[in-house]
């Protein structure tokens, strides 16, 4: 079972502290049952799930605890172990969101920001995406360079951490794009790491659909009566 000293085993010491990459973090049997409930938000680049519920205006979760196929299931559980959550208010993720990028999706350069505690876990399954790191701008909400300036191949199955300055200070995102291309050593920052490098032979894949869980503690929780618990889930 993955323990603390293997998270930072896991470092990915090419890259701004701090990241982690774990690949096979879940099994193929596990991947496949682990296909998400028909909850989706359709937006223009990609679908989105939100669990337990989307954050109030003021960055609130209401409390309300996260189903069990997504907290008691397998990924939880080997979270807590790992401890990357130990350090955060509620030592445990109680935010999740969930993305589906189908071929030519992508997410635009973002931060995360300050409603969460810095980390986020990302479980990716069904295909393999890059994710791009780009350093803020002067301003710091606008990205500095049209190019990333640290790329992360992240393999289904495989779950990252990223953390501390790479959460705070550079934002991510997912080019719209249907292949990745200039896949190897010198671009790709958890190259070594990877636990299969055969897809990418040719330096390049192409997309096919993949989906990404995305824990998360989110800081502020409100305890809410039922009625507003009745609003906020049309239950
Ligand atoms: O799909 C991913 O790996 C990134 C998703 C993301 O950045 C987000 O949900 O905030
Ligand atoms: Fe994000």
């Amino acid at each position: 079972m993955a323990t603390s000293s293997d998270l930072e085993a896991a470092r990915i010491a090419r890259l701004p502290d701090t990241a982690y990459y774990i690949p096979d973090f879940v099994t193929l049997e596990e991947e496949i049952n682990s296909v998400p409930l028909p909850r989706w938000t359709q937006l223009s680049h990609r679908r989105l799930q939100t669990w337990p519920s989307t954050l109030t205006k003021t960055n609130t979760l209401l409390a309300a605890s996260l189903p069990a196929w997504l907290h008691e299931s397998i990924v939880s559980p080997r979270l807590d172990t790992l401890g990357c959550f130990a350090g955060s208010p509620h030592q445990t993720p109680n935010h999740v969101l969930i993305n589906e990028y189908r071929p030519g999706q992508g997410i635009m350069p973002h931060e995360d920001g300050s409603a969460y505690y810095p980390l986020v876990a990302t479980v990716s399954l069904g295909a393999p995406i890059v994710l791009d790191l780009y350093e803020k701008g002067p301003d710091n909400d606008e990205k500095v360079n049209r190019n990333p300036a640290f790329r992360i191949l992240q393999e289904p199955r495989s779950l990252l951490i990223t953390t501390n300055e790479l959460y705070t200070q550079y934002l991510h995102g997912i080019a719209e794009r249907l292949t990745d291309e200039d896949l190897g050593v010198d671009s790709i920052a958890n190259w070594e790491m990877l636990g299969d490098t055969q897809p990418y032979r040719n330096s390049s894949y192409e997309r096919q659909t993949r989906v990404s869980l995305t824990y998360r503690d989110v800081l502020k929780v409100a305890k809410v009566g039922n009625s507003v618990k009745f609003l906020a889930t049309g239950r």
